[in-house]
């Protein structure tokens, strides 16, 4: 079977700065894949490596069995979902919350002229009530809350029925219970056959969705550790991408991480 996304030694440069330095990482089919690293460990660079967004200075990266350099990205970038927060600040905040999710049938942010098909409103209609904001439907997209907006960006990135999904910080922004009713709504996804392929990156430990299955631990544009995520978030790894001393708690499929005291 073909891997959904193989890096293998990426190096992304810019200027005298090496932001990803030979990244090896590979993600197959059924998998769900959590990232974590500190603030500029390179997750959002690889994550515009991971949607075709931006090549390799170096390296090599294999998106759904297609060789970024030798396949036209257009094509490829709409079988890969994205949600990310510079995504989102690009959809007009007068567009109904329909229409966010409809418009990415055609990869687009902005009514304009297209004519939908029936099978595309009724897909729209339920990927909303599946993220619990079908009630907001016909509200526009720039007055809703920050966690109604980010369960409409995923309900949109799901729209074209991605074979990948790369989910940037989904939960940066939300109160608690924003939070907890994301997590769930992940976690169904990631129980769901299904599915897509799953990567999702986040800050916190606490953000991790049960289901999830694997884990990438970022350190300085390199991988730490990457493998299932029961083997690889141990203490000693997260204190080591993190340089600090931290434990780390699995109770309930849950995990949670907070820095040692010295005693
Ligand atoms: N065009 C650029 N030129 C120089 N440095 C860059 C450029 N783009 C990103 N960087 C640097 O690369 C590093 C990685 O950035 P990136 O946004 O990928 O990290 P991140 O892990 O997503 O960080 P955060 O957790 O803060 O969102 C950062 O130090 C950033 O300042």
């Amino acid at each position: 079977m073909t891997d959904v996304l193989d890096l293998q030694a990426v190096t992304i440069r810019r200027g005298a700065t090496t932001i990803l330095d030979e990244l090896s990482w590979t993600v197959r089919e059924g998998e769900r894949w959590v990232v974590l690293g500190r603030n500029g460990a390179g997750k959002t660079t690889m994550l515009q490596v991971a949607s075709g967004r931006m090549h390799p200075t170096h390296g090599t990266a294999a998106l759904l069995g297609e060789t970024l350099g030798r396949v036209d990205v257009f094509e490829l970038r709409p079988r890969i979902g994205l949600s990310s927060a510079a995504l989102a600040d690009r959809i007009p905040s007068g567009e109904t919350v329909r229409d966010v999710v409809l418009t990415a049938a055609y990869g687009v942010t902005g009514r304009w002229r297209e004519g939908y098909e029936q099978v595309d409103e009724q897909r729209a209609a339920d990927l909303l009530e599946a993220f619990g904001v079908a009630h907001l439907a016909d509200r526009y997209f720039g007055t809703l809350s920050e966690g109604e907006r980010k369960r409409v960006q995923i309900a949109r990135s799901l729209m074209a029925d991605p074979e990948l999904l790369l989910l940037d910080e989904p939960a940066a922004g939300l109160d608690l219970g924003g939070r907890e009713e994301l997590v769930s709504a992940l976690a169904e996804l990631a129980g769901d056959p299904r599915s897509p392929v799953l990567v999702l990156v986040t800050h916190h430990v606490e953000e991790i969705p049960p289901g999830f299955t694997h884990l990438l631990l970022l350190r300085g544009g390199r991988a730490f550790a990457s493998g299932p995520i029961d083997e690889v978030l141990t203490q000693e790894n997260l204190s080591g991408a993190f340089d600090m001393d931290l434990t780390v708690d699995h109770v309930a499929g849950r995990w949670s991480a907070r820095a040692v005291r010295p005693a």
